[in-house]
């Protein structure tokens, strides 16, 4: 999916929403621990009852991982649910990789044509090489971690090196990849205020903003430090959203927390275009 292809979408549905499939098997609804494959059947009930309220969706791979091969293949029936009944939803396989040159492009092979995911999370600590390869990919969006949302964030990220945050380093030098037109950040919705100096680095780029519901982030503030005129926000719910009921109203219960996140985003997009 191209950039242009998503901003149309967020416009269309007055939503920068990304509700994230964190799907884990102690916490969904009792009824469907009997279905044949309960991942699939969750993810698929949450999906058909959220896809209006949101424009992407972001499956952890470690929740999938951790059931083996039936995790994964619950994972490869959720993308290709999504690719055939909503071709229009932006995918994003939250699987936070990177590893030298061709060993990543192994990588890119598994989430971008093997799964057919839109993007991937990956980590940059290992520099140009770990990451070019993702970027080759053309309609393929490569979404790099620059400030996260955790305590640990401070551990490193903030810290200075060369007299600059290493961040912002991250930020920085990644503008100087091959194909950098094709990556986007994750910023944590714990950390909004550094969204302001953010932007000044990556004005334009689109940015993949976990962190609100579950971890206390404010939308209010993501959008007040972080909005463009592209919009240049996902803002992501997992726990939130689709754990908002336990109970056999679980996808009820989903759509209206989705829809009550998708109102205030409808707000601030008018805020900002005001
Ligand atoms: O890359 C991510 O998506 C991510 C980065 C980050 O800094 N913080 C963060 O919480 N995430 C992911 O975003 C999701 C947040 O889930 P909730 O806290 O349940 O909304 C999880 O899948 C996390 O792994």
């Amino acid at each position: 999916m191209t950039t242009e292809e998503l901003v149309q979408q967020i416009h269309n549905k007055q939503s920068f929403l990304c509700i994230g499939l964190d799907t884990d098997l102690t916490k969904i609804p009792n009824h469907l621990l009997g279905e044949e494959d309960p991942i699939f059947a969750f993810n698929k009930a949450i999906i058909d009852s959220t896809h209006s309220f949101c424009v992407a969706y972001k499956p952890n791979t470690a929740f999938y991982e951790a059931y083996g091969i039936k995790g994964w293949r619950a994972m490869e029936k959720t993308i290709a649910y999504l690719n055939s009944n909503y071709p229009d939803i932006f995918t994003i396989a939250d699987a936070k990789r990177g590893d030298i040159g061709n060993t990543s492009k192994r990588y890119a092979q598994a989430f971008f044509e093997d799964l057919g995911f839109d993007s991937v999370t990956i980590v940059p600590y290992m520099g140009r090489d770990s990451v070019e390869p993702f970027l080759n990919f053309s309609e393929k969006h490569t979404i790099l971690l620059a400030l996260t949302s955790n305590a640990g964030a401070y551990d490193f990220q903030t810290k200075k090196v060369e007299g600059k945050e290493l961040y912002k380093q991250v930020l920085e030098t990644s503008k100087t990849y091959a194909n950098s037109q094709n990556l986007m950040y994750v910023v944590g919705a714990t950390k909004a205020t550094y969204l302001e100096e953010i932007r000044k680095i990556v004005p334009e780029s689109f940015l993949l903003v976990p962190g609100v519901g579950a971890q206390g982030g404010s939308l209010e503030e993501v959008c007040k430090y972080g909005m463009t005129s592209n919009i240049g926000l996902l803002v992501n719910s997992s726990r939130g959203i689709i754990y908002a009921s336990a109970k056999s109203d679980f996808a009820k219960a989903a759509a209206e927390k989705a829809r009550e996140i998708q109102q205030q985003m409808a707000t601030e997009i008018k805020r900002f275009k005001a």
